[in-house]
C-alpha cells in the first residue's frame, strides 16, 4: 500500500515558484529520502501535504485518504518535525510535551520519559533555557510521543551533535522496524544514504529523479585509482566506458562504467603497487544529476 501518494502538486507563492507538478509515492514501511539544495521545495511539498499551506493545484492522499478533506483524521497518525521549531519559551519542556500529548487519545507519559532519556533531554528545564539543539530534541520527542504510523521529518538533524544524530537515527530505524513509514528531507546526502531505501531528488521545485539508493549507486561510474612502479602512459586506458582520465606521475585515476574484464586485462599488464576501485558516494551521483539537468536545458 502507498502511505503517501502525491499527484501533480503545484504551489505558487503569488507569482513565485514554490513547487511545480510534484508527483511521488511513499510505500508502507519505507524510509524515503527527499533531497535537494536550499530553496528546492522540500518544505513546501511537506507543508502542502500536511495542509499547513494550500496547494495551487494537484491532489494527494495519505493512508488512502484525501489530504484536505480528511486532514484531521490523517494528522492523528502523523508525527511531524518542522525544519524550524518555535515554542512558548516560558513553558517547561514537560508541560509542553504533556500539552502536545493531550491531542491524542492515548497515554503518552511513559513514551515521553523513554524518548527524553534516549535523547538526553532534561524535561524539567524551561524551553527558554535550552540550546538550539536541545530545542530540536523537544521537537523530535513531540513528533514521536504518540507512536505515529507516518513520521515526517523536515531537515531533522540540524543542530544535533554527531553522537545525538547517531542516537536519533537508531531511534528512527527502531520505529521503522516496528512498522512506521518515514519521510525524511535533507540536503545532507550522506545521512540520506545511511538511512533511506529510496530517494526523490528535487531541484527548483521539480522532481528530477526517484530511485532506490542501491540502484543510484549501481548504475553509476566506478572510480579507479591505480599506482604503479613506473610511469603510466594514459593511452593504454583509451577504452570504451572510461572517462576523466588523470595521470599524476605514477598514479592514474579514471571513472569507468561497463564490462570490467578489458580493464582488468590492461591492469594486469602493469607493474602495480596499489589499486582502489570505489563506488561514488551519493554526493557525487547527485552532482552528476544536477549537472546533467543543467546541460539538458
Ligand atoms: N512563504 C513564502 N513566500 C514566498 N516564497 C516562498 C515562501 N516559502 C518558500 N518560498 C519559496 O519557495 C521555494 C521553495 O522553498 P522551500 O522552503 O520549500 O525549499 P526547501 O527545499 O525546503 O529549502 P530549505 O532547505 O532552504 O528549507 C523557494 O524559492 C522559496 O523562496
Amino acid at each position: 500500500m502507498n502511505v503517501i501518494e502525491i499527484k501533480n502538486l503545484t504551489k505558487k507563492y503569488g507569482k513565485a515558484r514554490g513547487i511545480s507538478d510534484v508527483s511521488l509515492t511513499v510505500e508502507e514501511g519505507e524510509i524515503f529520502g527527499f533531497i535537494g539544495p536550499n530553496g528546492a521545495g522540500k518544505s513546501t511539498t511537506i507543508r502542502t501535504l500536511l495542509t499547513l499551506i494550500y496547494p495551487t493545484s494537484g491532489s494527494a492522499t495519505v493512508f488512502g485518504k484525501d489530504f484536505i478533506k480528511e486532514a484531521p483524521e490523517i494528522k492523528k497518525e502523523i508525527g511531524y518535525l518542522p525544519s524550524e521549531v518555535f515554542y512558548y519559551d516560558n513553558m517547561k519542556v514537560i508541560d509542553l510535551l504533556k500539552y502536545s500529548a493531550s491531542f491524542y487519545k492515548k497515554d503518552c507519559s511513559n513514551r515521553i520519559n523513554e524518548l527524553a532519556e534516549r535523547m538526553d533531554l532534561d524535561l524539567n528545564k524551561k524551553i527558554d533555557d535550552l540550546s538550539f539543539g536541545n530545542k530540536k530534541k523537544v521537537g523530535i520527542v513531540q513528533g514521536l510521543l504518540h507512536t505515529p504510523k507516518l513520521i515526517i521529518l523536515d531537515e531533522p538533524t540540524s543542530g544535533l551533535d554527531p553522537l545525538m544524530q547517531q542516537t536519533f537515527f537508531e531511534l528512527l530505524k527502531e520505529e521503522n522496524q516496528k512498522g512506521a513509514t518515514i519521510l525524511f528531507s535533507s540536503h545532507i546526502l550522506s545521512e540520506v544514504q545511511r538511512l533511506c531505501d529510496r530517494v526523490a531528488i528535487i531541484k527548483e521545485g521539480k522532481i528530477i529523479k526517484v530511485e532506490k539508493i542501491s540502484t543510484l549507486k549501481e548504475s553509476n561510474y566506478k572510480k579507479f585509482r591505480i599506482e604503479t612502479k613506473s610511469e603510466i602512459n594514459k593511452q593504454i586506458f583509451a577504452l570504451d566506458g572510461i572517462k576523466d582520465i588523470e595521470v599524476d606521475d605514477h598514479v592514474i585515476r579514471f571513472l569507468f562504467k561497463g564490462d570490467l574484464n578489458p580493464i582488468m586485462d590492461k591492469i594486469a599488464e602493469l607493474d602495480i603497487t596499489n589499486l582502489w576501485v570505489e563506488e561514488p558516494d551519493l554526493e557525487e551521483i547527485f552532482m552528476h544529476y544536477y549537472e546533467k539537468e543543467d546541460k539538458d536545458r
